[in-house]
């Protein structure tokens, strides 16, 4: 039998549950980075040093071997400070332990809230998109979004579709900026976003597409956003901007970056299942609608 290569002599379970650890930290990473700004500099990481590395090793270049030496550790260093959006938004997704803590009772009445907000949300785009009224909806998740309230018109008011409409009438004093929901309610307007810097943004993308992306990069909100100029409805997530949708897609992409299609179809199951025994007595068979939870696709 032929002798196997000397690493897969000792590689055990501990060595496998090793090797299986950092892949899949790796993998989180780049998941994590995928579609961002991060995934270009990753990119660009990985070519230049590659290259030099390559260089300086095949040709025994001396100096560029020290450059190297030198600049790796402070490389190291600058990789948080230059990743310091995705690094924190992947930290606070890691601490998004509220969902499991939180009391039935208040998830289901949450629930509630958010499924009349999307309703709302939707609704309203809908009819911005008709009048070519510009608007920027962002929808808060479990990152605060006080700080950007704050700095905007306090509303606190009940989420629906009229206000929406008459907040983002042109010339109106609350239209310029972004609105911020809260479950059901609108916390405020006018509130100013930072923009994204991500050089892979359409040029013919303004500010307010540049704002909705923006704070999907700094927070796990989700920004709806509605273009004055083409009546386009566009929803931004995780750094990412899913583009010209129709109210049914606009739907369906917020009850599934909320977590409210799987939630759904994972309570639709659950009542299937209480009433299947009732069927099952009466000989009648139900079937029970289930919408496919599809994870929307990126177009920007
Ligand atoms: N930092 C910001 N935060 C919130 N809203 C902003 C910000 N910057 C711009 N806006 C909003 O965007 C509007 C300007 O939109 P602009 O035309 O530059 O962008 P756009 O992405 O091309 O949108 P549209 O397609 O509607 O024209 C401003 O009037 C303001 O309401």
């Amino acid at each position: 039998m032929p002798e196997l290569p000397w690493i897969f002599t000792r590689l055990d379970l501990r060595a496998l549950v090793d090797i299986l650890s950092v892949a899949l930290i790796f993998y989180w990473l780049l998941w994590v980075a995928q579609g961002t700004r991060a995934a270009q500099l990753i990119r660009g990481l990985v070519i230049l040093l590659g290259a030099v590395i390559g260089a300086a090793n095949l040709f025994q270049l001396v100096a560029l071997n020290w450059l190297l030496s030198v600049t790796l550790p402070a490389l190291i260093v600058a990789i948080p400070i230059v990743f310091q959006p995705e690094l924190r938004r992947a930290l606070e997704r890691l601490g998004h332990t509220g969902a499991w803590l939180r009391s039935p009772l208040s998830t289901s009445n949450q629930e509630a809230e958010l499924s009349h907000a999307i309703e709302e949300i939707t609704r309203a785009s809908a009819q911005l998109a008709r009048l070519r009224y510009g608007a920027l909806i962002v929808i808060e998740r479990e990152t605060g979004l006080q700080d950007y309230a704050d700095r905007g018109i306090p509303l606190d008011a009940t989420l629906t579709r009229q206000l929406l409409i008459n907040v983002f009438f042109p010339n109106s004093p609350l239209h310029d900026g972004a609105v911020i929901v809260r479950g059901n309610r609108i916390i405020a307007a006018g509130c100013v976003l930072p923009l994204s810097d991500n050089v892979a943004i359409e040029s013919q993308l303004g500010t307010r597409h540049r704002a909705g992306i923006g704070i999907t990069e700094e927070s796990d909100a989700v920004a709806v956003i509605v273009s004055e100029e083409t009546g386009q409805i566009s929803v931004a997530a995780n750094g990412r901007l899913y583009r010209n949708l129709d109210p049914e897609r606009l739907r369906r992409i917020l009850r599934s970056l909320l977590r409210l299609e799987r939630q759904a179809t994972g309570m639709r199951l659950r009542e299937r299942a209480r009433q299947r025994p009732r069927l099952a007595e009466g000989g009648q068979g139900e079937q029970v609608a289930e919408d496919s939870a599809r994870t929307p696709t990126q177009v920007g």
